[in-house]
């Protein structure tokens, strides 16, 4: 049986690493209580609120934390008709916060996720450990088998070519989840009572041509180096499914991050995922994108972008041109959404100009 951790006592991280540098976004239909587990870990940090579904709703944020709050509202209000890329009653309207942050790194954490306990029952510091993933290389073009070779006490292994050993800069820390884990309805259902139990002490590089389901409920990336292509499909409200907002960017953010010699980590941190939700609900969310990611995964693994796709953006937009072409034959809603995909991108630059080089 695990347990989340008990956070009571432990003391405020007043040296909270890049404070000042990072926005936490989270997605949320409730209030925020989840925070008061997280207080010594997050408070520091600000944070980015998308209250998703009826925006008349308040949610009540515990005292002391520093935050901005964004409804339908303020999405429609801030977007204009460009707000019709953001989700609605789904966890992908997560994005508008990654699209209004303005600081160079995100984490991303649903309010059902606490604070999971190591094998020697220590609270894990969620956030401190994705910050380390993110400032550290990662190894894409070759697999060192002692996993994280920059990590202490581990290195590159014997026959690791030296010219590769510096790295390339890393773009995204994928974390993963004790307790509930991020199953699919089908599995949901064939095992309801399965919990995940195994804390494996590693953090690994994806390699390079290896394309992985990415869960959007533990999640950092380098918003300067990835942020654009950070778009959780169109799901929820109107849409043919649900819970393929996160897979599709990460489908994306990998394809894109291969093409610019960009890093994908995955592994520690553990968070505790409390809540599982109704496999039933699920699998109504998901069934027509089970038997479509047949034909998705092999478009994204053949996936070539030109060599004049040199930034986020244009690597993005030529994606979005593939998918209006290869994946609209399957079913309409592809076409609706490589149009959102450049509504995205168009809203994206709205908010953030590109600075004077
Ligand atoms: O309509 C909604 C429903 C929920 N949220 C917020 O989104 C996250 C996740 O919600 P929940 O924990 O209920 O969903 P899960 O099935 O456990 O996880 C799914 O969410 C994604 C991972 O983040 C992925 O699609 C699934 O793993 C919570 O913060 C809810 O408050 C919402 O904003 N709108
Ligand atoms: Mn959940």
């Amino acid at each position: 049986m695990v347990e989340p951790a008990n956070t009571v006592g432990i003391p405020l991280n007043h040296a909270a690493l890049l404070k000042d540098e990072l926005d936490i976004v989270i997605p949320t239909i409730r209030n925020l209580d989840f925070l008061e587990m997280w207080r010594p870990f997050l408070q520091p940090y600000h944070l980015i609120i998308v209250q998703d579904g009826d925006p008349s709703k308040t949610i009540a944020v515990p005292e002391g934390f520093d935050y901005e709050l964004y409804n339908r509202n303020d999405i429609n209000r801030i977007l204009g008709p460009k707000a019709s890329c953001i989700s609605f009653k789904d966890s992908a309207c997560r994005c508008f916060g990654y699209m209004v942050s303005k600081k160079k790194y995100i984490f991303t954490i649903d309010d059902d996720c606490f604070v999971a306990k190591d094998p020697s029952g220590k609270a894990v510091n969620a956030l401190e450990q994705h910050i380390k993933n993110l400032l550290c290389p990662s190894s894409p073009f070759f697999f060192n088998t002692l996993y994280d070779p920059y990590r202490e006490g581990a290195d590159f292994v014997r026959g690791y070519p030296f010219s590769l050993r510096e790295g390339v800069a890393t773009a995204v820390s994928h974390g993963l989840w004790l307790n509930i884990p991020d199953y699919d309805a089908p599995t949901q259902l064939v095992k309801p009572k399965e919990r995940n139990t195994r804390y494996v002490d590693a953090v690994m590089t994806i390699p390079k041509g290896t394309l992985f389901p990415m869960c959007g409920m533990n999640l950092a990336f380098d918003r300067d180096l990835i942020g654009p292509a950070m778009y959780f499909g169109l799901m929820g409200d109107g849409q043919p499914i649900g819970r393929y907002d996160d897979m599709w960017a990460g489908w994306c953010v990998k394809v894109i991050c291969d093409h610019l010699g960009l890093g994908v980590k995955t592994g520690l941190p553990y968070i505790y995922h409390s809540k599982a939700s109704n496999p039933f609900v699920n699998l109504k969310k998901e069934y027509k994108g089970i038997f479509w990611q047949e034909d998705i995964i092999p478009f994204f693994q053949s996936a070539k972008l030109s060599k004049e796709a040199v930034t986020v953006q244009q690597c993005y937009i030529e994606l979005s041109k593939m998918v209006k072409e290869k994946l609209s034959p399957i079913d309409p809603y592809f076409d609706k959404l490589a149009d959102a995909m450049v509504t995205w991108i168009e809203a994206w630059d709205e908010l953030n100009p590109a600075t004077k080089a």
